[in-house]
């Protein structure tokens, strides 16, 4: 290995940088910015209203698009759940049937409102969610889709044996004041106007600081961790909500029918909801009522028409939506609403402009320790995999205004020793402290909330999202807003807040002029300034950064250099695994040599530079 640990010639003072890319323009296979998908959903309204007008409309039309408009509400609790968050569910018919169950009980048991039927199906339905999703969701993403299934099963075996809710008229009517919604067209009013709130509802939460939490899942829960998110908490709230929205469903489906049947909450019924989240596009919210409608509407008629010509039995419902939903997958993986849309994009309101950082709202800042204090601690870490010693008895500080770096060969344990720090695993013996608390037994988000922020090795970006949103991610635990909050519209003031600091670090590493581009087609130097302008968002005490100069450019090596000196001239401390050893030897105050697991040798660059320990093992005798 021929490494020069020497000093590199100065660099020029005024970096050359590219030049500014030309104003974007959307090409039609760039997916829609996500914060302009939501206002899509909203130009079907008038449609929807005018539909019902239309003269001589059948009452069994009628009755097709309020169940339109029902299955709708399931499809938008998938798009949450499936398209957003990343969790596949194939038992969302049952929390209907638990919606549907819960008024019936409420109204015709024990004498209820339908109102109060509406309590009973939302809380019957979240409860369920919830339940399971205790059970499963930090064992991983699969069991979620299995649990799901299995308890769909179970749910219409023991509804299979009830009796006593399916005379036709056993539910009375909603009634609002004097308006009772008996008829179909009445009935289509309520669902509309409850679909309106939900989508609204959807779109508040999902633009807000919980929905941007569910859609970081999608870069992995390491990455989400690091930026301070509980992934249990996002996921919980996704399966809840979109159990609740089908709990919703089944009040609707309930009081349309005014009795309750089992076979409507089956698995069939389950991958139905599923087949009109893929139709419309899972990760849409215009697609859950565009495929709704499209399924409503051809349903019918497809399994009537295709088990025969495909020489099956009219029941195989589900060998039909099944491979439907196979084909699918294969021909439009992202549905026919991005499909749909692609025509219109030219009418699309602009992209937002940058917004000059200055004149917006600041965030409170952390109060930072004196120059000098000691922030990050570590005595005699040790991990083993198997057999295998990663990290054997590693100790290190890191001060406010300093630059740690660790160094040494492939498999030496340096990205351990930052797993090990920033609470990711567990030291099997040793100690790690933040600002004097320990890390054993903190989760990454809770440190990362604290103030130690991190960056990986390997770039963790969401796919889809824009250089903007996806360092607005990082700002997650400076922000206070509940979904409550966002779903009601309320989070304003916080999210003007949250998005002026967002613009602040993208301004401060110099991505500007590439805000509005999609993160993840930019070349990987731009990428790490992405990831560490979203690390900054944190308002962190401590940056650990691994191999932050790995595959950049030497002009973007210079200028990351520079951001690092002036991160550590504002008092953070900072610590990074880094092969250029050039990069390294300018930048760092202290180094903390690595072989095999073990801590080689400590000390300035000069001392290191020098150790002939070092020299040896490490750089095989060439300095
Ligand atoms: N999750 C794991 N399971 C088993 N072995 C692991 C695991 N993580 C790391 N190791 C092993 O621990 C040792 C140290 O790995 P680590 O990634 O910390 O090294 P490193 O110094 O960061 O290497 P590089 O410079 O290549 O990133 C290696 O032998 C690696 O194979």
């Amino acid at each position: 290995m021929s490494i020069a640990l020497s000093r590199g010639g100065a660099l020029p003072r005024e970096l050359p940088r590219d030049d500014p890319p030309p104003p974007r323009q959307p090409s039609p296979a760039e997916p829609v910015p996500t914060s302009l998908r939501w206002l899509l959903p909203w130009s079907l309204l008038p449609l929807a209203i005018l539909v019902p007008m239309l003269p001589g409309l059948p009452a069994a039309w009628m009755v097709l698009l309020c169940q339109a408009g029902i299955a709708a509400l399931v499809a938008l609790g998938l798009v949450v759940l499936t398209g957003v968050a990343g969790l596949a569910s194939f038992g969302q018919a049952m929390f209907v049937g638990i919606g549907a169950c819960g008024t019936a009980l409420a109204t015709t048991r024990w004498g209820l409102s339908p109102w109060l039927g509406l309590g009973v199906a939302l809380l019957g339905s979240g409860t369920a969610a919830a339940l399971l999703g205790m059970a499963t969701l930090r064992l991983g993403r699969h069991h979620l889709a299995l649990v799901t299934l299995a308890a769909n099963l179970a749910f219409m075996t023991l509804l299979e044996r009830q009796d006593g809710l399916e005379a036709a008229g056993a539910l009375p009517p909603v009634v609002l004041l004097t308006l009772d919604f008996a008829n179909p067209w009445r009935f289509y009013i309520l669902v509309l106007a409850v679909l309106t709130a939900a989508v609204a509802m959807t779109s508040g939460l999902l633009r807000g600081r919980m929905g941007r939490a569910l859609h970081a899942l999608r870069g992995g829960t390491l990455a989400a961790g690091a930026l301070g998110i509980n992934s249990f908490h996002a996921r919980m709230l996704a399966l809840v909500y979109a159990a609740m929205l089908a709990g919703l469903a089944g009040w609707l489906q309930a009081h349309l029918d005014r009795l309750v049947t089992p076979a409507g909450f089956g698995v069939n019924a389950s991958i139905d909801y599923l087949l009109i989240t893929v139709l419309g596009g899972s990760s849409h919210i215009g697609g859950a009522l565009l495929g709704a409608t499209l399924w409503t509407a051809l349903r019918e008629p497809l399994l009537a028409a295709l088990p025969p010509l495909l020489g099956l039995q009219s029941h195989l419902h589900l060998v039909v939506s099944g491979g439907l939903l196979l084909l699918l997958l294969q021909c439009a993986p992202g549905g026919l609403w991005p499909l749909l849309l692609r025509p219109f994009r030219r009418w699309l309101p602009p992209v937002p402009a940058p917004q000059p950082a200055r004149e917006a709202p600041a965030l409170p800042a952390r109060a930072r320790p004196g120059a000098g204090a000691e922030l990050l601690r570590a005595v005699a870490l040790r991990k083993s995999f198997g057999g295998v010693a990663a990290v054997d008895g590693v100790s290190l500080t890191l001060k406010s205004g300093e630059i740690v770096g660790l160094i040494g060969p492939n498999g030496a344990g340096k990205t351990t020793t930052f797993h090990l720090l920033s609470g990711v695993l567990r030291p099997g013996s040793g100690e790690a402290s933040f600002l004097g608390r320990p890390v054993r037994g903190r989760a990454p988000h809770d440190l990362a909330a604290l103030g130690l922020a991190r960056s990986f090795q390997k770039v963790h970006l969401v796919p889809g999202m824009t250089v903007f949103e996806t360092v607005l991610l990082g700002t997650h635990a400076r922000g206070r807003a509940g979904v409550l909050r966002a779903m009601l519209g309320l989070d304003g003031a916080e999210e003007e807040a949250l998005r002026a600091e967002a613009w602040r670090q993208i301004e401060r590493v110099g991505l500007t002029p590439y805000a509005h581009r999609i993160a993840c087609d930019l070349p990987l130097g731009r990428q790490r300034l992405v990831e560490i302008a979203r690390a900054l968002c944190l308002d962190p005490l401590v940056l650990l950064l691994d191999e932050p100069a790995a595959g950049l450019r030497p002009r973007d090596k210079a200028e990351l250099l520079d951001l690092l000196d002036d991160l550590r001239r504002d008092g953070l401390g900072l610590a990074l695994v880094e092969h250029d050893m050039d990069f390294v030897m300018r930048l760092t105050d202290h180094l903390v040599v690595m072989n095999f697991g073990t801590e080689l040798a400590q000390g300035t660059p000069r001392e290191i530079r020098r150790n002939p320990a070092v020299i040896e093992a490490y750089l095989g005798g060439v300095a």
